[in-house]
């Protein structure tokens, strides 16, 4: 099924992600409203290597951390956040901001639980999941990642978990909220098209040494030689005849 055409040749409609977000296309809405972030830090549960990247996993047996307004209709219940990177510092981020790509990006992962039961469910679906992203741009050591980082020598090969209570996801997040929205898929197999994308605006920071402690990370398990994850960011797809929104002018 795709658009039509006067050729009436049906031509596939792409609605994949990462994308470039070139910002002078973009549309301001004013019908956007501002992100509602409601977390609360006990749902924070564990870190676990799942090969191709680690996931800081929350408790996501009930609304008690979610994210409301935005672009969204209802609130979505947050269940992990992770990151992508680069081999250097010189790329990445998935997203790329007028052809700039950052060091990094982070991905707070949230499902529709007012219309799915689990986020296995609501990937099926267009409006299942909301993920946030934030660009990660090189500057001094940022302490909030570091209390994630200084875990990841428990969780350095494939498979394994550590416990992380009681971490505040919104002291993560950059002071000015505005963003760009645009609808995409899973950024990794299967790529699912069920994503509402709300790229954050503002970056916040990352020191060079902070990323080299993701690249140690390996995607072997304990028992097979050593390879790292040296790299886990996916090129970007085409934009095709979506369009990108802003939250402001
Ligand atoms: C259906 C189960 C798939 C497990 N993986 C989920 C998943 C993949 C990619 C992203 S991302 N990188 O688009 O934020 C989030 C969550
Ligand atoms: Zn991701």
């Amino acid at each position: 099924m795709g658009l039509h055409n006067s050729h009436h040749k049906p031509c596939p409609t792409h609605l994949q992600s990462p994308i470039n977000i070139h910002t002078r296309t973009a549309k301001y809405d004013p019908s956007l409203k501002p992100l509602k972030f409601s977390y609360d830090p006990k749902t924070a549960k564990r870190i676990v290597n799942v090969g191709h990247c680690f996931n800081v996993e929350f408790e996501d047996t009930c609304d008690r951390s979610v994210l409301g307004e935005g672009p969204l209709t209802g609130y979505y219940r947050l269940c992990q956040f992770h990151f992508h990177w680069g081999s250097s510092d010189k790329d990445g981020s998935e997203h790329n901001i007028d052809g700039k790509l950052y060091p990094a990006e982070l991905h707070i992962v949230h499902w529709n639980s007012k219309k799915y039961t689990s986020f296995e469910e609501a990937a099926q679906h267009s409006d299942g999941v909301a993920v946030v992203g934030v660009f990660l741009k090189l500057g001094d050591t940022n302490p909030v990642l570091e209390s994630i980082i200084q875990n990841l020598d428990r969780v350095k090969t494939k498979g394994k978990t550590c416990p992380f209570t009681e971490f505040d996801l919104t002291d993560l997040l950059p002071k000015d909220l505005n963003y760009w929205t645009y609808m995409g898929s899973l950024t990794t197999k299967p790529y699912f098209e069920c994503v509402t994308w709300i790229i954050l605006q503002e970056a916040i920071t990352v020191s060079s040494e902070q990323l080299e402690q993701f690249r140690r990370l390996q995607c072997t398990s304990e028992n097979e030689n050593p390879s790292f994850i040296l790299e886990n960011h996916r090129p970007v797809q085409p934009l095709d005849h979506r369009v990108v929104r802003s939250s402001c002018p």
